[in-house]
């Protein structure tokens, strides 16, 4: 199968915008042309798109997503989760074990695997549980869940408890090359509580989640990683505390990576509308203060990587209210325009900067081979519209969540179409 996409702005090193044409063969990206020099020839049944200047990346890589399946088909599938991915842009995935089963064996590592080809939409990498069912008593076996293809190891939605079994994961992990990726959460310090420890749970009278509730174990898992030698990655950093600890650790040569999400970044306690549970999620939106740490933290590469942690819930569950509804928003299809629109478009962030996020920065630290824009890549691609703008809207969504709080906001920079080893898997109707 060939592809040609002719006429689509790719980003030059130097920042600017150029227009090319690309061609695609086998999968992999054959050549890169600038448009008026062009000269292939392509032949009858090789698909030409016009991408009329909009602007190409490589696909977006999102680290951290929840795609439910097993188990929770009524919050989404597998299928589902990779259809919305596609519409956001995004053209890899790595997804939880927080399902039921939980991914701790072979044989779910394997039914994970299987469903996503069978879904052959976007390309689904897989994480195997720390402990067995993610209940901290018992490490899962790593030489074998590697083996069925799992790419790390994590207990996302809940931290381990237990320092010593988190030490003999990375010990483990260490031994046969593979990262730990953590929920930092301090069980004792939480205590069933629904948000921050901060303005919005005084007002409302609800228990807080406090900061050192995360840094206790981004502290502890440092200290753990440098006597172990493991590449430690923090989930969903969220306080001021963590990135402290973290750009200590990488200044004294500590192999550890972090990621962000957008909403992170975007939202803090005091934007809380009222006991509306699309504004739950976990960690939980920060104060003002953190906020602009994590801001700063992207910035100047503390943290590595942008990821959504894609979360759906039923609108059931949602409707339990704040103290009773299950953490988590969706993310896949509002990542890039709210990033683009609020970093970008404003002038902080430089297009290349927020790209390299979302792209060369996940492959370099997950060592993948997409990621890039060049000759000899996957063809792994995303056409944008940086000039598309629309308002968010959840009933467009293709996830079946419709959590999210940013309902209502004007957004620009949409993607319209995606591609994945040189095949459409998204077109904007
Ligand atoms: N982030 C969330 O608020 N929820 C996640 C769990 C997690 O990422 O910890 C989920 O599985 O729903
Ligand atoms: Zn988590
Ligand atoms: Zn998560």
């Amino acid at each position: 199968m060939q592809l040609l996409i002719k006429n689509a702005k790719m980003l030059k090193s130097d920042g600017e915008l150029q227009l090319h044409d690309i061609f695609i063969d086998n999968g992999l990206i054959e050549s890169i042309e600038k448009a008026d020099e062009s000269t292939r020839q392509v032949s009858e049944d090789t698909q030409v798109i016009d991408a009329g200047g909009k602007l190409i990346t490589a696909g977006f890589i999102d680290m951290h997503v929840h795609l439910r399946e097993p188990g929770f088909e009524h919050k989404e599938t597998i299928e589902t989760g990779a259809r919305s991915a596609a519409k956001g842009g995004f053209t890899t995935i790595a997804c939880m074990p927080n399902t039921r089963p939980v991914i701790d064996n072979p044989d779910t590592v394997r039914l994970v695997l299987d469903k996503a080809k069978e879904a052959n939409l976007v390309h689904v990498l897989p994480y195997a549980a720390i402990t067995k069912n993610e209940l901290g008593r018992e490490l899962t076996d790593f030489e074998a869940l590697k083996e069925a293809g799992a790419i790390g190891f994590t207990d996302d939605g809940v931290g381990v408890q237990s320092a010593q079994m988190m030490k003999d994961a990375m010990a483990r992990a260490a031994r046969i090359g593979m990262p730990v990726i953590a929920h930092c959460e301090d069980n004792t310090l939480v205590e069933g509580a629904p948000v921050n420890e901060g303005t919005f749970a005084r007002k409302h009278g609800l228990k807080g989640i406090p900061n050192e509730s995360e840094a206790i174990h981004v502290g502890r898992d440092i200290l753990l990683a440098e006597a172990t030698g493991v590449h430690y990655h923090v989930c969903h950093v969220s306080t001021e505390q963590s990135i402290r600890l973290i750009r200590q650790a990488k200044e004294i040569g500590i192999k550890v990576t972090a990621e962000v999400c957008p909403h992170h970044l975007l939202l803090s306690e005091e934007d809380i509308p009222g006991m509306d549970a699309n504004w739950k999620m976990n960690p939980p939106l920060r104060s003002k203060r953190d906020v602009e740490a994590c801001i700063q933290a992207v910035e100047d590469g503390t943290i590595d990587i942008i990821v959504t942690d894609h979360a759906p819930h039923s609108e059931e569950e949602k409707a339990k209210g704040m103290q009773l509804a299950p953490f988590g928003i969706v993310g896949f299809e509002t990542a890039f325009p709210l990033l683009y629109t609020k970093f970008v478009a404003t002038g902080k962030w430089t297009l290349s900067h927020l790209i390299q996020r979302m792209t060369s920065d996940p492959a370099r630290v997950f060592g993948l081979k997409s990621g890039r824009l060049e000759v000899g890549a996957p063809a792994d691609l995303t056409l944008i519209d940086l000039e598309e703008e629309h308002s968010v809207d959840p009933a467009t969504f293709a996830t079946k969540g419709r959590n999210t709080p940013f309902t209502g906001w004007v957004l620009q920079g949409w993607p319209v179409t995606t591609i994945v080893s040189g095949k459409v898997v998204y077109c904007e109707s």
